[in-house]
């Protein structure tokens, strides 16, 4: 059985098509990228295997279960993560306190509890305090657990957006364009952390723009063009794929682009 498995999924908007029936695996613990060029229907697919959108037609199965109509907030009890752009950060609170809302998420007290302070709810924000607090060591950032979100860099917002689906305790974690916006070096950083993400059991599906990033990291790679799967494999048998070269930079050899 496949952790993840996509069969036939096409998403149409009006008259677009904008992911052409695609099959496609994720594999258990492993980095599988998704790259295509601009309106390649990267995103869409992203959001149909994430739960975001309802595809047209096809399905997707989650360690064997269908969760092709399963909304958003079921899928994350299952174990599936998103991270969100840093704007959807409280900037005005502090690091730790944006990660124990996501911890949240899967926390059983109820508003009763949290009038009430019971001590399942005291018991619970102190479980809560201790997932973020190993979120944030997990990502670096626990020397800077309590300074505002508003004082630390763009890169540390990038960690933290991590460290907010980490405390989640996923078993999957979809990531739209880590990098975007950070010097090398920090993206060196990041795709470092993916890796100790995925030894450390978590799944890692992603987009990223990034070429090297892509290529050093990935154990695997599915290419779209127009909706459609061109391509799938290694980062060394995508860089060597013609039809990859040429729909996706125009012939220029893809280690070439960064
Ligand atoms: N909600 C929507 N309504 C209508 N059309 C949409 C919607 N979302 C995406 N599209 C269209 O679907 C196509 C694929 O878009 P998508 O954002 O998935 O591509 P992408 O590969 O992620 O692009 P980029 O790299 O530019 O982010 C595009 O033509 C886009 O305009």
């Amino acid at each position: 059985m496949a952790f993840i498995e996509v069969k036939g999924i096409t998403k149409k908007f009006g008259g677009l098509t904008a992911v052409d029936n695609v099959d496609f695996e994720i594999e258990q613990g492993k980095i599988t990228a998704i790259i295509g060029p601009n309106g390649a229907g990267k995103s869409t697919f992203f959001n149909l295997i994430n739960g975001f959108h309802k595809p047209t037609s096809g399905s997707v199965f989650f360690e064997g279960r269908d969760i092709t109509k399963l909304p958003v907030h079921l899928g994350a009890r299952l174990g599936i993560a998103r991270t969100f752009q840093t704007t959807h950060l409280f900037e005005q609170s502090t690091v730790i306190d944006n990660v124990i809302v996501g911890h949240r998420l899967r926390t059983k007290s109820k508003l009763f509890d949290a009038v009430f302070r019971t001590k399942r709810e005291k018991q619970e924000e102190h479980n809560a305090y201790q997932k973020a607090m190993e979120s944030l060591e997990f990502v670096g950032m626990e020397k800077i657990a309590q300074v505002p979100v508003s004082t630390i860099t763009q890169e540390e917002k990038k960690r933290l957006a991590i460290a907010l689906a980490l405390a989640t305790d996923p078993k999957v974690m979809f990531l739209d364009e880590p990098a975007a916006g950070i010097n090398p070096d920090e993206t060196e950083g990041l795709a470092q952390l993916m890796k100790k993400l995925a030894a450390s059991g978590i799944t890692i599906c992603t987009i990223e723009h990034k070429m090297q990033m892509i290529m050093g990291m990935a154990d695997k790679i599915m290419v779209l063009n127009q909706g459609a799967k061109i391509a799938e494999g290694t980062p060394n048998e995508i860089k060597n794929n013609p039809v990859v070269i040429e729909a996706y930079l125009g012939g220029e050899p893809i280690a070439e682009a960064n």
